[in-house]
């Protein structure tokens, strides 16, 4: 299997949902559903922070999670656990600075997409040369989701790395609603992750739509 273009990495940004069990207001399962259902382009399983699930419960989720992406030929990505990642063949895993390092787990996993979180120009060039395949930029705004997020930055790193021509596929994350994930894509970000404005809905299907819209693209 052949590596993901970065055309094809940024088409898959474009509106990125990331859950565990713990975020979902509805069963993860039906808020996954409706998602799908609205639209987004690519799923991460997030299972972490207070009363996350582990073990095998844990790898059962995912499994159910990752059988409704492969319904809707979406991408399903993993976070953190590399292990279950490679367990399951998800198609790509997502790691913070905290992890083990971008090229120990392109070691692991090959082709699969690689996705690094990143809070400095540094962060993204090392990033870029450990051979990620997009990094995660935030928080953009004020989130209340992730209790040890770094410093709200707005869209300013985006900003400085497109003034750095550094150009590897960007997805903005934290505080994201349909309301402000314009700015963005103004800032040359490829797509905007969302966790509560989806997984906190009373309606998921609708706020996908809405986030959809916001973007301006077709669902
Ligand atoms: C995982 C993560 N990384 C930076 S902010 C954040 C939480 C985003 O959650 P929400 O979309 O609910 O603000
Ligand atoms: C902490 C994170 C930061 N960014 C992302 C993503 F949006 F996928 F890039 N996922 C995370 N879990
Ligand atoms: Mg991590």
């Amino acid at each position: 299997m052949e590596r993901y273009s970065a055309e094809k990495i940024k088409q898959l940004l474009k509106l990125y949902f990331i859950m565990g069990s713990n975020n979902s207001k509805l069963s993860p399962e039906e808020v996954l559903t409706q998602a799908l259902k609205g639209g987004i382009t690519i799923f991460q399983y997030r299972e972490k922070g207070e009363n996350a699930l582990s073990g095998k419960e844990k790898m059962e989720l995912g499994k159910r999670l990752q059988q409704l992406c492969k319904e809707f030929s979406v991408p399903f990505i993993v976070n953190d656990d590399i292990d279950l990642a490679l367990e399951l063949d998800a198609d790509g895993v997502h790691i913070g600075q905290d992890d083990e390092t971008a090229e120990a787990v392109r070691a692991k996993i090959g082709a699969k997409i690689l996705g690094v979180s990143a809070h400095s120009l540094e962060e993204v060039e090392l990033a870029v040369r450990a051979g990620a395949d997009y990094v995660g930029i935030g928080p953009i705004y004020h989130t209340n989701t992730k209790k040890d997020a770094k410093e709200v930055r707005g869209t300013a790193l985006i900003t400085d790395v497109r003034r750095q021509d550094v150009t590897i596929p960007i997805v903005g994350i934290g505080g994201i609603t349909a309301a402000n994930a314009a700015p963005v894509f103004h800032a040359g970000g490829d797509g905007v992750a969302v966790i509560s404005e989806i997984s906190g809905a009373n309606q998921p299907y609708a706020n996908t739509q809405s986030l959809l819209n916001a973007l301006n693209i077709e669902a």
